[in-house]
């Protein structure tokens, strides 16, 4: 496949939405032992540790058309994971509502919902199945995702005896078979060694320029650019900026300079 250009130059036809967040907002623990001390028993009521709890996410309201290639970005801890695992509706809202209107293929975290103790192969079985591939769909693409990753000494090997770096790598083959319309890819293919992430990369550009939508996590500028039309800042859980890919990377560097 061809070189088919930077995010920037991708002209992207406007599709129809796949995405509509209204006015999101997460809350999570800060810490789940909070009340449990004993020390905090024998505390006066000002040392006593409250329930804690912050938003994660607040306020977040944002629409996807379908083939737009929207980078997520700001500093740690600001919301960005727990954005996509909204989307992947692994995380339910405690405010707002949230609308994914076509199927989600998920590369949110270094399991990627893979299962410890089963083989690669079984792994990539159970994945692809539960993405509604038959059994015969897997069958005439299990050969083209063992190759893409690499790992076919590995295939009876239990996932949890991988490393890091071929768990990833497995775990992108299956999600960039999957049909699924919209692909998530948080910082996991961080771990990949430099070759891999390149293929990673160039399949990530060959799936954006078939109108799949994507969102990406990522701390690396260069990256952003190359796949990205759009982006999305988060600071301390709000959407403080949604716009072009370099306004929003202006904006975020102009903050943290
Ligand atoms: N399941 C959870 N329970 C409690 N707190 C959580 C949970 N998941 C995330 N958090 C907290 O929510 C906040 C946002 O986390 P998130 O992982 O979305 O940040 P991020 O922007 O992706 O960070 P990074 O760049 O470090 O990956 C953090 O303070 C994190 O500690």
């Amino acid at each position: 496949m061809g070189d088919v250009g930077s995010g920037a130059a991708r002209q992207v036809a406007a599709g129809h939405d796949v995405i509509a967040v209204e006015k999101v907002g997460i809350r999570f623990k800060r810490n789940r032992r909070a009340r449990r001390s004993f020390k905090d028993l024998f505390a006066g009521r000002t040392r006593r540790s409250r329930p804690d709890e912050f938003w994660a996410l607040r306020d977040v309201s944002f629409t996807v058309k379908q083939g737009e290639a929207i980078g997520v970005i700001g500093r740690n801890g600001q919301g960005k994971s727990t954005l996509l695992k909204l989307v992947a509706e692994v995380v339910l809202p405690d405010e707002g509502r949230v609308g994914v209107f076509e199927g989600v293929a998920p590369l949110i975290e270094i399991t990627g919902g893979f299962v410890d103790d089963l083989s690669v192969r079984d792994n990539v079985y159970l994945t692809a199945g539960l993405h509604g591939m038959t059994r015969k769909e897997v069958d005439a693409r299990f050969e083209s995702i063992i190759d893409f990753a690499e790992i076919g000494d590995f295939l009876d090997t239990p996932y949890k005896h991988l490393s890091s770096g071929m768990r990833v790598r497995i775990a992108f083959s299956v999600i960039a078979q999957l049909e699924e319309p919209i692909i998530l890819v948080d910082e996991v293919l961080a771990v990949g060694d430099k070759g891999f992430r390149e293929k990673c990369y160039r399949r990530i550009e060959e799936l954006l320029a078939g109108g799949r939508t994507l969102f990406f996590v990522s701390h690396n500028e260069r990256d952003l650019r190359r796949f990205c039309t759009r982006g999305l800042y988060l600071d301390k859980g709000r959407l403080v900026f949604d716009g072009p890919i370099d306004d929003a990377l202006a904006r975020y560097a102009a903050d943290t300079a």
